[in-house]
């Protein structure tokens, strides 16, 4: 798998130095060369394929031989030991619960198959990374548990004062070992910006060897393409067109199912719904990408205002505004409509949505209302609503349990360390 820079000024890298090294120098985002085609035969039998299998398939086509077989499988079966359920609420809606993952969120999937593919790649050099990660709730504590004492490799959590849910960062700030959180006092985009400028910094890029968990790191995505098939394998035997409803905030899980229809998934089309924080359905809108400051809101793993995957958006439509906006519908949704279909699902379907997927779920309504014909529709529910239950349970005006993995970091006390926006400050704490 080679790689290219979308600012394309970097020369291409192999897939090992893509992911060791997170970003190019040119502040770009590594893409592959090629993004290669699935075989008819894999799509045929893909009903009767495990979830390990159908990821062993996709990895390997993209990966080539730059990870052995045996390795490979290794990976995949230590990364997705939990189960990834489909789950029908009602005609056309089904739920894909994604928070199976030890942090309870989808961020599981691409951070614990990224540790395992840059710990197989720092074997074959005996270096030493420093990872650096900003979140905006629940990337952080999915890429510290991944990473949890991997020799070798330091993790930095960013995450924005008092713009988490208790839960979250309970969870992000009790990890220990290897791991330590900055409580940075601003935005989850300055948590972004301070880390992307660190890449930029020479001075810290030559003492440190740094590198990104978030999704501008290539490892992030090729996992996160895996639950389109499986989802898909699951409805293919009803022959209804398939269409994902994504919850969006810095676009690496739309990505991901970018990606898997460029493998060949017959995917129907996409639904890209994000809160108030409407960058990319401003975009399609006008043709204008317009980064602004992030709103906050309930559904706060999504308030990002500068959307990092866009120039990836960007690259799979080769450029082109017209061929994202055949592939793509957004929407967004305020905090109030947001509540209103979590009652909605709840009374309706006896379903409880997080508030992320409930801004998935109104970006499918409203996209179906102006079809013809029938679809299979298909949120992504990225986390897991004990994460949020303050917000769930008065919306809901009902008690959710809260599963034991979560109840865990609850019962742990808070190791943060605060600090400014500023980026001297930042860098002063990394180099000391
Ligand atoms: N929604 C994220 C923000 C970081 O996104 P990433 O997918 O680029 O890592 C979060 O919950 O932290």
């Amino acid at each position: 798998m080679e790689l290219y820079s979308t600012k394309k000024i970097s020369p291409n890298v192999s897939i090992g130095e893509a992911v060791l090294k997170g970003l190019p120098d040119d502040n770009g985002l590594y893409m592959p060369v090629q993004i290669p085609e699935l075989p008819k035969s894999f799509f045929d039998g893909i009903e009767k394929m495990t979830f390990q299998d159908i990821g062993f398939t996709v990895s390997q086509a993209l990966l080539g031989k730059s990870v052995d077989d045996q390795s490979l499988r290794k990976i995949l079966a230590e990364a997705f030991d939990f189960e990834t359920p489909l789950v029908k609420i009602k005609e056309g809606f089904s739920v894909l619960e994604l928070f199976h993952g030890p942090t309870a969120a989808f961020k599981d999937f691409g951070a614990r198959f990224m540790s395992r593919l840059m710990r197989y790649f720092l074997q074959q050099t005996n270096q030493e990374i420093n990872i650096l990660v900003a979140t905006s709730g629940d990337t952080g504590s999915a890429v510290g548990h991944g990473f949890l004492g991997v020799e070798g490799i330091r993790v930095t959590i960013l995450y924005p004062k008092g713009k988490v849910s208790d839960i979250q960062e309970k969870q992000l700030t009790t990890i220990g070992g290897n791991v330590s959180a900055l409580e940075i006092d601003g935005t989850f985009d300055d948590c972004q910006r301070l880390v992307k400028s660190a890449f930029l910094d020479e001075e810290l890029s030559s003492k440190l060897n740094l590198t990104s968990a978030n999704s501008i790191n290539i490892a992030r995505l090729i996992p996160q393409s895996f639950y389109y098939f499986h989802a898909y394998a699951q409805l293919k035997s009803d022959g209804k067109p398939v269409v994902f409803s994504v919850p969006s905030g810095n676009f690496g899980n739309l990505c991901g199912g970018l990606i898997a229809k460029k493998m060949g998934l017959p995917i129907a089309h996409f639904i890209a719904s994000t809160n108030v924080n409407d960058i990319v359905p401003e975009y399609l809108r006008s043709g204008v990408f317009h980064a602004r400051p992030s709103i906050e809101t309930i559904s706060n793993a999504m308030d990002v205002g500068n959307p990092s995957n866009f120039p990836r958006m960007l690259a799979l439509h080769d450029w082109e505004y017209d061929k994202i906006k055949n592939e793509i519908s957004a929407f967004s949704f305020d905090d109030n409509e947001t509540k209103q279909a979590m009652r909605e699902v709840f009374n309706e379907c006896d379903y409880t949505l997080c508030p992320h997927t409930a801004v998935a779920y109104l970006g499918l309504k409203n996209w179906l209302q102006e079809q013809h014909e029938a679809f299979n529709g298909v949120l992504l529910s990225t986390a897991h609503p004990a994460k949020f239950i303050d917000v769930v349970e008065e919306t809901l005006k009902a008690k959710i349990l809260i599963p034991e993995r979560l109840q865990e970091a609850l019962s742990k006390e808070k190791v943060a360390q605060p600090m400014s926006g500023k980026f001297d400050d930042f860098k002063s704490w990394l180099l000391g």
